[in-house]
This record gives C-alpha cells, sequence and structure tokens, in this order.
C-alpha cells in the first residue's frame, strides 16, 4: 500500500526547513549504504547525528505523529529519526531494497523497517526527474509530490529515485516499524478504520453500526498488533 499524507509540513514550515538545509552542510550519502546499495547511491546526506538533522528531524516527527492519516495509514511503533539528502544534476539512486533491520544512531535500538517515508522539501518546478520510482505488485509507481507532502511505502519495495537533471531535489527520508508488521493486516485496518471515519460523519460516531464497526477495528488490532 502507498499511501501520500498532504500537507505534513505548511509552506511556512518548508521554508523555514529549507533556509536551515540550504545553509547545512553536506556529505556523500555512501557513507550510510550498505555493499549493494553503496554501488547505485550518488547523492548527498546530512550528517544523522548533527545538530541541523537532528532539530529539524524532531520538528518532522512532531508534525507527522499529530497527523491522523499518517497513523491511520501507518500505526507507528517506533519511528527512526529523520534523514536529509539531496541530488543535483546527474545524482540519482538505483534500484536497492532497505535493509529490513536499522539501528537508531541516538539511542542504539534496534528496529525492523517496515514502512519507508520520503517528505518532498522541493517544489517539482525546482528540478527535473528525481522520480521515485516504487515497485508494487500492481507495477511501478512514479512518485514526485509537492513540498511538504509524504509518501508512506511499503518496505519490501524494490525502488529507486530516477537521475536528477535540472535543480536540486532536497527530502527528508526514514523509516518506522508498525505495530502491524503485515501489510496486508495494515491495509484492512486503513480501510476499516476510514470507513468507520466516513461512517461518523453520515450515521454518527454513536450509531449502532458505527459503534460495531469501531469495535471490530480494535478487536483486529488486538489480534494483530506486537507492541
Ligand atoms: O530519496 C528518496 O526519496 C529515497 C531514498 C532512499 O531510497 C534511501 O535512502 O534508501
Ligand atoms: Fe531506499
Amino acid at each position: 500500500m502507498l499511501i501520500t499524507i498532504p500537507a505534513v509540513l505548511s509552506k511556512a514550515d518548508v521554508t523555514q526547513v529549507r533556509a536551515r538545509l540550504d545553509a547545512a552542510d553536506w556529505e556523500d550519502g555512501a557513507k550510510t549504504a550498505g555493499p549493494q546499495s553503496v554501488e547505485v547511491k550518488r547523492n548527498q546526506q546530512l550528517p544523522p547525528t548533527g545538530d541541523t538533522a537532528q532539530t529539524l528531524g524532531q520538528f518532522i516527527l512532531q508534525k507527522l505523529t499529530a497527523n491522523p492519516l499518517f497513523v491511520s495509514a501507518a500505526l507507528p511503533d517506533r519511528i527512526l529519526p529523520p534523514m536529509f539528502n539531496k541530488y543535483e544534476t546527474a545524482q540519482t539512486f538505483g534500484t536497492h531494497i532497505d535493509n529490513a533491520i536499522r539501528i537508531n544512531p541516538l539511542t542504539n535500538e534496534r528496529l525492523r523497517t517496515d514502512l519507508s517515508m520520503t517528505l518532498f522539501l522541493s517544489e517539482p518546478s525546482e528540478y527535473d526527474g528525481g522520480e521515485l520510482l516504487v515497485e508494487d505488485h500492481y507495477g511501478t509507481q512514479s512518485v514526485k509530490l509537492l513540498a511538504g507532502d509524504l509518501i508512506l511505502y511499503p518496505s519490501t519495495s524494490l525502488h529507486e529515485v530516477t537521475p536528477v537533471t535540472r535543480g536540486a531535489r532536497v527530502a527528508s527520508f526514514f523509516w518506522l516499524q508498525s505495530m502491524i508488521r503485515s501489510d496486508a493486516h495494515r491495509s484492512i485496518l486503513f480501510d476499516l478504520d476510514q470507513t468507520i471515519q466516513s461512517l461518523s460523519e453520515t450515521i454518527g460516531s454513536n450509531a449502532d453500526e458505527t459503534v460495531r464497526l469501531t469495535g471490530i477495528y480494535h478487536n483486529l488490532i488486538r489480534t494483530w498488533a506486537e507492541t
């Protein structure tokens, strides 16, 4: 399940975040790549434990964890600190899969990556190329979002960032471990929750059917959640 979470950051937030990022010192993205992805990774990153990455990362996590659509879709257990990358002309990240297990560099805690995220911090008009291509069972999805929007996709997917041919693509990227390990189970819970939300608008959250469906939602979480 590939889901766009619109306007995680407002345009004013994006301007502030970009001012910090545009003044920061970037380093070679190969530093944090695994043995396969190092062969195909050509981009720049902020040092993950540096001041800028930590301050901006916390700001992004505050906004994200207060976003009901994100919580409904991801059912997050633990989220890794957001990282930041930049692709300038001819930079790219070829087809790869993200590591299944990652260590939080701030706490040394080990997480399973269930969902990968890219928060776009450049407007599409600022650069050409730089599409995030994600393979799923319905074919390859091409993603280029407005600055402030986020894409959530299963970490089990092969993906790549096509070469940037003009301008610069700046983004934040990170991973989370969900309370619901299975993508299929998470999709069912998302559909059910969205249905309950829309029934709450039409027939009311205390209508008999809405209450029963809410019960089913929580009972499925009880059955499937690992916390
Ligand atoms: O830049 C992106 O959108 C994705 C980055 C990525 O796939 C990674 O760092 O593993
Ligand atoms: Fe990746």
